[in-house]
């Protein structure tokens, strides 16, 4: 057995630990058509072969994500929702613009953010509506690279119950998703939050995962100045993500 299939095989195993644990029956995931969430999904589906959901959630999305993560589904053969979500979000979205836009108090430079966390918030709502209903744990995709760098949103994707994937770099995904058999057009292509047309992560953070997982790894001397410098201005301003919300001393 490969040093990849044992830590597997633990990671399998710990996934039905923390659910025993929760006294929870199984396991859902939010499935894009990304690497991150196609390892989830077959690991979960490992770890509880009858008990394991993965939500395809579309929202203004292009199609062939939703095609990309039918290949997961159907690669691992978990149960699974397809849903559209594109009018709950744009009415939540349009409700409270409107409002801000009544009041003058709308900023126009801030919508395309606004609408990319709110997509990833209202997917998380989605995936505990599920868990609540079938007394499931929701499992998150983050990794390493990510968590460093806080590229997830707060309570959006960031809003889970357990992160099997957060000791691994990003190349540990891909080692981890070749072991598992994800289907290569999922391996192939760049990885993307998919919140606007053509965003991927490296563009928008202007770094590399190979820079970040050198970081995460201590293999400084590998990062040029200016890549350490962004990952460390990430970090630093994302500090607020990796902890639970301030609260004031007693006063
Ligand atoms: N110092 C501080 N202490 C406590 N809270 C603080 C804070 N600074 C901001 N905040 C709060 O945090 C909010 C900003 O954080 P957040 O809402 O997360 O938003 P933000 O970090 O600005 O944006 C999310 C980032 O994650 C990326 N993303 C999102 C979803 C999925 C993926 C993917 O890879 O698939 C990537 C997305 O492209 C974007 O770059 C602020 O509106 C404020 O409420
Ligand atoms: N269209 C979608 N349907 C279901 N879940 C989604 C969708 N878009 C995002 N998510 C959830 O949000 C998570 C964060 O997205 P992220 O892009 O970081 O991961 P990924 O798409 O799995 O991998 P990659 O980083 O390679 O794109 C996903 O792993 C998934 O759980
Ligand atoms: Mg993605």
């Amino acid at each position: 057995m490969t040093d990849i299939n044992i830590k597997i095989d633990k990671t399998v195993e710990w996934l039905r630990e923390k659910v025993k644990e929760a006294n929870c029956k199984g396991l859902v995931v939010g499935v894009s058509g990304g690497i991150d969430s196609a390892v989830v999904a077959y690991l979960i589906k490992k770890a509880f072969p009858e008990n394991s959901m993965g939500v395809i959630m579309s929202i203004k999305s292009n199609p062939s994500d939703r095609e990309d993560a039918l290949k997961v589904i159907n690669g691992c053969n978990i149960e699974y929702l397809d849903l559209d979500l594109t009018e709950p979000q744009n009415l939540i979205l349009n409700t409270v613009t409107e409002k801000l836009k009544e009041k003058n108090l709308h900023k126009e430079e801030y919508l395309r953010m606004t609408d990319a966390n709110l997509r990833a918030r209202v997917r998380m709502s989605t995936v505990y509506t599920v868990a609540n209903n079938l007394g499931y744990l929701v499992v998150g995709t983050d990794n390493a690279a990510e968590i460093h760098t806080g590229y997830f949103t707060k309570y959006g994707d960031g809003g889970v119950d357990l992160v099997p994937l957060a000791n691994l770099t990003k190349r540990d995904v891909y080692e981890w998703a070749k072991a598992l058999g994800v289907h290569e057009d999922v391996i192939n292509k760049s990885p993307s939050a998919g919140l606007w047309e053509g965003q991927t992560d490296e563009i928008e953070m202007g770094t590399t995962y190979d820079m970040i997982d050198a970081v995460v790894e201590g293999r400084l001397d590998e990062v040029p100045q200016k890549d350490k410098e962004i990952i460390e201005r990430l970090h630093r301003i994302s500090e607020h993500k990796r902890h639970i919300a301030p609260k004031p001393p007693k006063f």
